[in-house]
């Protein structure tokens, strides 16, 4: 997390253009573009429609006032009603024409986000915090809708009806004009300039949205840890912590912001006086007619709406495009290349089990100079087999076992299912080869129908109950609304025991003729221990299977086992033969392992 927000901030620091950013919401917005199109008139002729009106004003106080004939008030007067009633309604379009579409638009980005979640690599995962993908999920594709919807078609508009209202303004008079437009000037080089330093800014908050709703979900997630080890004050003093940072860049944000208004409304408004006092001078020297000043101070004050609206549009165009980046950071990820090919499964396999050769390994992140994780592993699981793998803590147990449905991807060395290479497999194929259940039984707020045919979509019923059955999950029938039964995070909290056995279910139920189980016994009580391990004794029976384990009981649920130390098999043998021969291996069983140096062995 701390990296991320390093990340984060790093990243900050990186100059970037708000346009460029923008430009890439394109290939989305083009679904749209004729609904904008819409919008994007309907507003300006608004707008063009409140210009009107001032040059009506005009011709109401040289004409009819002047003449101080009433009767030829009401055609002007009556044509002002009108054009306020065009702007409603043109407003009112201009709302209604994008509002469902862009609904749509968010929904699609959403969809191709989490999609692409679910493809990109589990190291991806590994690196970024989850609040940063929530944040991004949420907070900043309604911003990217927003900025489609409100501030693009205003930056459009309101630049239309400057440069209308800047014509007009030069037809009624040009010098009072002149002395109008005098802080244009200075106001774009501030707002340049605010530009650049707002985007940083708004970067920094959002990605500390991020890492605060990461510590949110940690802590809700992991509530029980915290109240049991009493540490709930510590993340809350985090969590202030993180907050008080984010208060801190969104007031740096207001500030920034506040400053820009202040020069933005102040400065023609100081220019609008000097023009009063020019027009009036003007009007004393029959210079000019006050039907022409009124127009044009009328024309001056219509405009002030599209510059004042400048800062806030130029600051929601900034986040827009820092939510953009962030959109696309991650959607600009590389997904691991699939070099399999269906051919290659249609290749007969040989029954020669699963086969481990040379294999190597480390982690992106690894610090420079340590040695492979993995380091050469050669192993054969004959086919039918149960073999168990045991190792120091840290010796990259689960790592070895995360290669096999290519989870990770070995950095050298070849993997092996009845004689065909897995880096030829089509992914998604390996994975219904490959079933998994890690030592966390993950269970989804869905139903436990759901959650165990997650492991074969397509399994009918009578699978279904098979696998329950042999994953000694009888308990299910007597939950409230059996395999219907709402579970998982918003659902019936199960037990321990209870969750590996339905975790284990939807390893089996598509049948997998090979199966990867990570401690499948770790914290259970003996009862449940004993219920969960006829389960698997079941499991085991009809797969070739690779087994963490790391205790005798496990051990003895396999046919032989191997011994993971330093990055290689130490030894392969039967439980007995290990015990006899393998020093190391008697003492990981004995519980001197805690005496093992992570990753190595005792020497
Ligand atoms: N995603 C990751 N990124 C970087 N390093 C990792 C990652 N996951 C694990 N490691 C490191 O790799 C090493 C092996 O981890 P692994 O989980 O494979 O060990 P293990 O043998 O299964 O341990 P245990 O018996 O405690 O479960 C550890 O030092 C760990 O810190």
């Amino acid at each position: 997390m701390a990296e991320n927000r390093q990340d984060a901030e790093s990243r900050t620091g990186r100059r970037r253009s708000t346009v460029r950013s923008l430009l890439r919401l394109w290939p989305y917005a083009r679904a749209v573009r004729g609904r904008l199109a819409v919008s994007v008139t309907a507003a300006s002729l608004a707008m063009l429609s409140t210009l009107a009106v001032p040059v009506v004003l005009g011709r109401i106080v040289d004409g009819s006032l002047a003449r101080h004939d009433l009767d030829a008030l009401w055609p002007p007067v009556g044509l002002l009603l009108l054009l306020g009633l065009v702007e409603a309604a043109l407003f009112y379009t201009r709302r209604v024409v994008l509002s469902r579409p862009l609904g749509r638009l968010e929904a699609t980005m959403r969809a191709d986000l989490y999609a692409k979640l679910q493809r990109l690599p589990v190291s991806f995962h590994d690196r970024w915090g989850s609040g940063q993908m929530l944040s991004r999920a949420t907070t900043d594709l309604n911003a990217m809708r927003l900025f489609l919807a409100f501030p693009l078609v205003f930056l459009i508009v309101n630049s239309v009806t400057f440069l209308a209202g800047t014509v007009l303004m030069f037809v009624q008079d040009w010098r009072l004009a002149l002395i109008v437009l005098l802080p244009s000037a200075p106001l774009l080089v501030l707002t340049r300039r605010f530009e650049s330093g707002y985007s940083v800014t708004a970067r920094l908050a959002q990605d500390q949205n991020g890492d605060l709703a990461t510590v949110v979900e940690e802590s809700v997630l992991g509530i029980r840890i915290l109240k049991a080890f009493g540490r709930h004050r510590t993340m809350a003093e985090n969590f202030r912590a993180q907050s008080h940072r984010l208060r801190r860049t969104e007031l740096r944000k207001a500030h920034q912001l506040a400053n820009l208004w202040a020069v933005i409304v102040g400065l023609p408004e100081i220019a609008l006086g000097c023009a009063l006092a020019a027009g009036a001078y003007l009007v004393a020297h029959d210079e000019l007619s006050a039907g022409t000043l009124v127009a044009f101070l009328s024309t001056a004050l219509a405009l002030r709406w599209p510059v004042e609206s400048l800062g806030w549009l130029l600051a929601y165009a900034n986040e827009s495009a820092t939510a953009a980046d962030r959109f696309f950071e991650v959607m600009d990820e590389p997904e691991p290349e699939d070099r399999g090919t269906a051919e290659a499964l249609a290749a007969p396999g040989t029954p020669d089990g699963i086969r481990f050769s040379g294999v190597r390994f480390r982690y992106p992140d690894a610090p420079d100079g340590t040695p492979d994780l993995l380091a050469g592993i050669d192993l054969h699981v004959r086919s039918g087999e149960t073999m168990a793998l045991v190792g120091a803590t840290g010796s990259g147990k689960t790592t070895l076992t995360a290669l096999l449905p290519r989870l990770y991807e070995a950095t050298g060395g070849r993997i092996t299912l009845d004689g065909r290479d897995i880096a030829e497999l089509p992914r998604e194929k390996l994975r219904e080869l490959v079933a998994v259940a890690f030592e966390e039984p993950t269970l989804f707020s869905a139903t436990v129908r759901e959650n165990v045919l997650m492991g074969a979509p397509g399994a009918d019923e009578r699978q279904l109950a098979a696998a329950l059955a042999t994953a000694q999950a009888g308990f299910v029938e007597k939950l409230p609304a059996g395999v219907e039964t709402e579970v998982g995070e918003q659902g019936l909290s199960l037990s321990g025991g209870q969750r590996q056995r339905l975790a284990l279910a939807r390893a089996v139920v598509g049948d997998p003729p090979f199966l990867v189980l990570d401690d499948p016994l770790s914290a259970l009580d003996v009862h449940t221990e004993a219920l969960v391990e006829r389960a698997l004794r079941e499991v085991l029976g009809s797969t070739t299977a690779l087994v963490v384990a790391h205790r005798p009981s496990t051990v003895l649920l396999a046919d032989r086992v191997a011994v993971l130390a330093d990055g290689r098999i130490e030894a392969v043998g039967t439980h007995r033969e290990l015990l006899r021969d393998c020093p190391h291996y008697r003492e990981l069983m004995s519980g001197e392992a805690a005496l093992v140096p992570e990753g190595g062995r005792t020497r």
